[in-house]
């Protein structure tokens, strides 16, 4: 990595290694180059301990060790759950077979325990909820490492679930949620995927021994719950440092999540406001995606400025039929990736699938971005991935397609909610993330009717009926 931090930048890279850092920043403003450039500067110190450099996903985690090719021993890169789950094994407490329930197996359990507390208190309305509002209230009271029903209801920022609950009936959903964990422990899983953080912190309360790690870096922290990190500040020598980034605007994960909650101790925020890799076009297309109504304002969100003056205005086509915007997009990012990166982002699987085996027919071997996918997006290459795996890459092109109002929001995500505002603003947050991905051009098609998330402000964007391109 040959990059020189500027800016803001070169004053966290400055910063003494000891003590907690928190740096906010917008999409492109350096955030993934500056933990690097951190990580491996603790890690060279002289006599220095080892440095974590921990992150949300899998691809991200391939990404940034493709980037810091020069990985020395005493830096190590990997997702939370890597962590974790080494962590609890090192110290006994991980099950030979994989004790961690899946996401369909947490979902059965709660589904059991419901059934047994309808059955024993058959006239209480609480329980009448539906399943998905204990699987959300649940999930909640995990990541948040409620460890009693006295700390879940005085909690001030409750679930979004929650939120229409009386506090007293509070106590009926921590019952189901403890019934859930008799009845998952039971069944041969210690921890499920959400409350794993919690274990890693509770250990490391009971543990004295020398801590591994001397500094930690958490990049794209917004998607942290508020007890990984508390697991993650435990995990820190005394003597060490915790450095954290993030942006709220990316947050596409447990929303209502604030690192605010999590135990950080600073007297100071950092903000990275420039965008060193959006066009100033693509920054002011993605700044129309949060002033669309279903966005949801955070006062930590930063107001961004691009380093880039030059580039094209991002393009949205309208095709008549979805056959000819598949034909459209196949041609074209064959062409376009020939010379680029060019990258097709999809809200889900079944539709890269689909577009692998086109691209395919024409001779062309677009690669899936996935957490297996070893060193990618600076070829010249076509590539697939979905909106929560592009999290943290960045491409020289990109395509999304199919974003009509059925299909944006997703349809499943949409039946499952608790709340339809909520979901709304969930998934428009993954619209932001995918646009703010292309280094130089975005190309957005749909056929049908364009979805509610789009924003509505046409002078931020080019319009073309099919018939149009040439
Ligand atoms: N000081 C700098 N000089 C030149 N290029 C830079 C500098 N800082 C960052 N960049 C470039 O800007 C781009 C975005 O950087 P990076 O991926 O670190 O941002 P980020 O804040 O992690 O973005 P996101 O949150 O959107 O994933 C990269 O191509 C990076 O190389």
């Amino acid at each position: 990595m040959n990059i020189k931090p500027r800016g803001k930048q070169e004053e966290v890279m400055a910063l003494p290694a000891k003590g907690h850092i928190v740096v906010l920043g917008t999409a492109g403003s350096g955030k993934t180059t500056v933990a690097l450039l951190r990580a491996h500067h603790l890690a060279n110190i002289p006599n220095g301990g080892n440095v974590l450099l921990v992150t949300f996903n899998g691809a991200l985690v391939k990404y940034m060790r493709e980037l810091s090719n020069n990985q020395t021993q005493k830096l190590v890169v990997e997702n939370y759950h890597t962590f974790a789950r080494g962590y609890l094994n090192s110290r006994g407490k991980m099950p030979s077979r994989n004790g961690i329930a899946e996401p369909n197996e947490k979902e059965f359990y709660i589904a059991q325990a419901l059934d047994f507390l309808k059955k024993k208190y058959p006239t209480e309305s609480t329980l009448k909820r539906s399943l998905e509002f204990f699987i959300e209230e649940i999930t909640f009271i995990e990541r948040f490492g409620f460890s009693d029903i006295t700390e879940y209801k005085e909690a001030e920022r409750i679930g979004r679930a929650s939120a229409n609950i009386k506090r007293e009936n509070r106590k009926w959903i921590f019952e189901v949620y403890d019934r859930y964990r008799e009845l998952r422990e039971a069944g041969g899983k210690k921890y499920d995927w959400d409350d794993l953080a919690l274990s890693v912190f509770n250990e490391l309360q009971n543990d004295d021994s020398e801590r591994r790690y001397t500094h930690i870096i958490i990049d794209e922290g917004q998607d942290f719950s508020p007890m990984m990190i508390k697991s993650l500040v435990e995990s820190v020598a005394d003597n060490g440092s915790l450095t954290f980034f993030g942006d709220v605007a990316q947050q596409i994960y447990g929303s209502r999540l604030s690192w605010r909650d999590s135990g950080i101790d600073i007297n100071k925020v950092w903000r990275f406001d420039v965008n060193y890799r959006n066009p100033m076009t693509i920054t002011e297309f993605a700044k129309s995606i949060t002033r669309n109504k279903y966005w949801r304002h955070d006062g930590d969100m930063i107001d961004a400025t691009s380093q880039i003056a030059k580039g094209p205005k991002p393009i949205l086509i309208e095709f008549s039929h979805k056959q000819h915007e598949v034909s459209w997009i196949v041609d074209r990012v064959i062409t376009i990736g020939k010379a680029s990166s060019a990258v097709i982002i999809c809200r889900n699987r079944d539709d890269i699938t689909n577009f692998l085996s086109l691209l395919k027919n024409k001779g062309c071997e677009a690669i899936e971005i996935n957490k297996g996918t070893p060193g990618f997006a600076h070829l010249k290459q076509v590539y697939l991935t979905t909106f929560h795996a592009a999290k943290g890459l960045e491409f020289d092109n990109v395509f999304i397609p199919y974003l009509t109002e059925d299909k944006i929001p997703d349809p499943d995500m949409i039946a499952r909610a608790v709340s339809i505002e909520e979901t709304y603003a969930d998934e428009i947050k993954l619209l932001y993330v995918a646009v703010t991905r292309s280094k130089y051009g975005l190309y957005m098609t749909y056929s049908g009717n364009l979805s509610p998330l789009f924003p509505q402000e046409p002078n931020t964007y080019d319009f073309y009926y099919e018939d149009q391109l040439s």
